[in-house]
């Protein structure tokens, strides 16, 4: 189930607000300019699919998204908990960052942790398959994939160069709770 845990920056024990359905998520991430939608994720994948085999099931959705944004390139991440290099490829978003573009991903399978830091607050979104978050640019954020991946998403990008991250500097991202690690899934 997708979840919603909104915290102050200084108390990160103690969550101010849990929401667990998602029209609650999607209003209140919409409040700070976040997109939160369910999208069907009509074709079934398994994590460790290929991205040419994401891509051609999802094309459609893909390009609905391309013309209404004007997206320059997409790509798929595909990670199951067997994955040699998951460590590395958790470590590399775990730090807060930002982009100069609108990060865009959608769970086609699986799940992952967002962690925005909006003004004073920290908003941690559990996203699963099926939901689409759009977090605007210049956002601080972090993303967590627990020690055991278990996702694929469709990433946009404005920029060609597709993912291009700035890191802050702040050690924030370390105080706040991880994703859990994830049992084994069903296929
Ligand atoms: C869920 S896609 C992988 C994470 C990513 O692209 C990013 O920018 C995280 O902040
Ligand atoms: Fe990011
Ligand atoms: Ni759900």
């Amino acid at each position: 189930m997708s979840r919603l845990r909104i915290f102050d920056e200084t108390r990160p024990h103690t969550p101010l607000a849990t929401r667990d359905d998602h029209a609650a998520i999607a209003a209140e991430l919409g409040k700070v300019g976040v997109r939160f939608e369910q999208w069907e994720a009509s074709q079934p994948i398994v994590p460790g699919a290929s991205q040419e085999a994401v891509i051609a099931a999802y094309r459609k959705d893909i390009e609905r998204l391309m013309e209404e944004k004007g997206y320059q390139a997409v790509d798929v991440i595909s990670l199951t908990p067997d994955h040699p290099d998951r460590a590395t490829l958790r470590q590399k978003f775990l730090s807060e960052h930002t982009h100069s573009e609108d990060e865009v991903r959608f769970f086609v399978a699986g799940s992952g942790q967002f962690t925005l830091h909006i003004g004073d607050r920290i908003y941690d979104i559990l996203c699963e398959q099926g939901d689409l978050i759009g977090v605007p640019d210049g956002t601080r954020h972090w993303f967590d994939m627990s020690e055991t991946p278990y996702f694929v998403a469709i990433r946009l990008f404005t920029n060609k160069d597709g993912w291009v991250a700035r890191f802050t500097g702040d050690d924030i991202a370390q105080r706040f709770p991880r994703m859990p690690s994830q049992q084994a899934r069903p296929d």
